[in-house]
Order: C-alpha cells, then structure tokens, then sequence
C-alpha cells in the first residue's frame, strides 16, 4: 500500500498533524496524507487528500525518499513530497491538533514509526 505525505512549508515552519484518538496509530504525529488511490498520480493524491482532510491547496514541489515500512498487519510504502501553500484555511477534518513546526522542533513529536527517517532526510537537506 502507497500512501503519500506531505512536508508542507510556510514561513520557514513545516505543518504537522496528529492522529485522532480512533484512528490506526492514535495520537501519534504525521505529515498529512493518505492513501494512493487507483488511477491517481502521487501528487493528485497529495492535492485531495490535504483538500479533503485539511481544506487546504498546496502543490507538491519536491519528492523524498520512500521509506517502506513493515508493522505485523501489513506493509506501507511512505512516499514525502515537500509542498507549498496556496490557499485555504486549516480545518480539522480528521485529525485531532496540528501545528506549524520550526525544523530544530520535529525531532520532539511523537511520530508514527515509518515517519523517523522522513523527518531526518529533511533536516539534513535543509541543514545542507
Ligand atoms: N497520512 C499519513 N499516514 C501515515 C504516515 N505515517 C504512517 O505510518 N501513516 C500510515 C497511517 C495510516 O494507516 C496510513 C494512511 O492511511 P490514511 O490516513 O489514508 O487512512 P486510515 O487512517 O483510514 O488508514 P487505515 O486505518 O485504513 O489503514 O499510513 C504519515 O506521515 N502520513
């Protein structure tokens, strides 16, 4: 199963979310995203999933490296895209909190397991 996420950019503070207490993997933090669906590209994936589950429009910019991650149940491919704004205003739709994280801050979340690596391949390519 592919699901896409997005590391979403404004002001210099990337936008995390956190799980909803009945949601798989509660009220651990994520990049906002979801599922592939068929017939779909990765980044119309993106758009739908931040318009259905956030209200906002962004534009995937930069692809990331996919972590494939492995828990008892199944197997998800993490596909990361670095996103810009371009509209909208946050509703939670799904989602228990958001906020808008300084970099030096992403280390301390909670994360779902298969975000660890995503969160440090970020750091490094904006520390560069
Ligand atoms: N959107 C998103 N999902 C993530 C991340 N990390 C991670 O392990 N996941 C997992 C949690 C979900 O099981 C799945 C994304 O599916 P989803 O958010 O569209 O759907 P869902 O909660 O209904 O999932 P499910 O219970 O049907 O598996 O990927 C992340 O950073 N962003």
């Amino acid at each position: 199963m592919k699901v896409i996420c997005a590391l979403l950019e404004q002001h210099g503070r990337v936008l995390v979310t956190q799980r909803s207490e009945n949601m798989r993997e509660p009220l651990l933090w994520e990049f906002p995203g979801g599922k592939l669906e068929a017939g779909e590209s990765e980044q119309e994936c993106l758009v739908r999933e931040l318009r259905e589950e956030l209200t906002l429009s962004v534009e995937p910019v930069l692809r990331l490296s996919p972590v494939v991650h492995h828990s008892p149940d199944r197997t998800i491919e993490l596909i990361p895209y670095i996103c810009m704004y371009h509209g909208g205003a946050i509703q939670l739709i799904e989602h228990r909190a958001y906020q808008w994280a300084k970099q030096d801050e992403l280390p301390n979340y909670a994360w779902c397991p298969a975000d660890l690596p995503i969160v440090q391949e970020y750091l490094a390519l904006k520390r560069g």
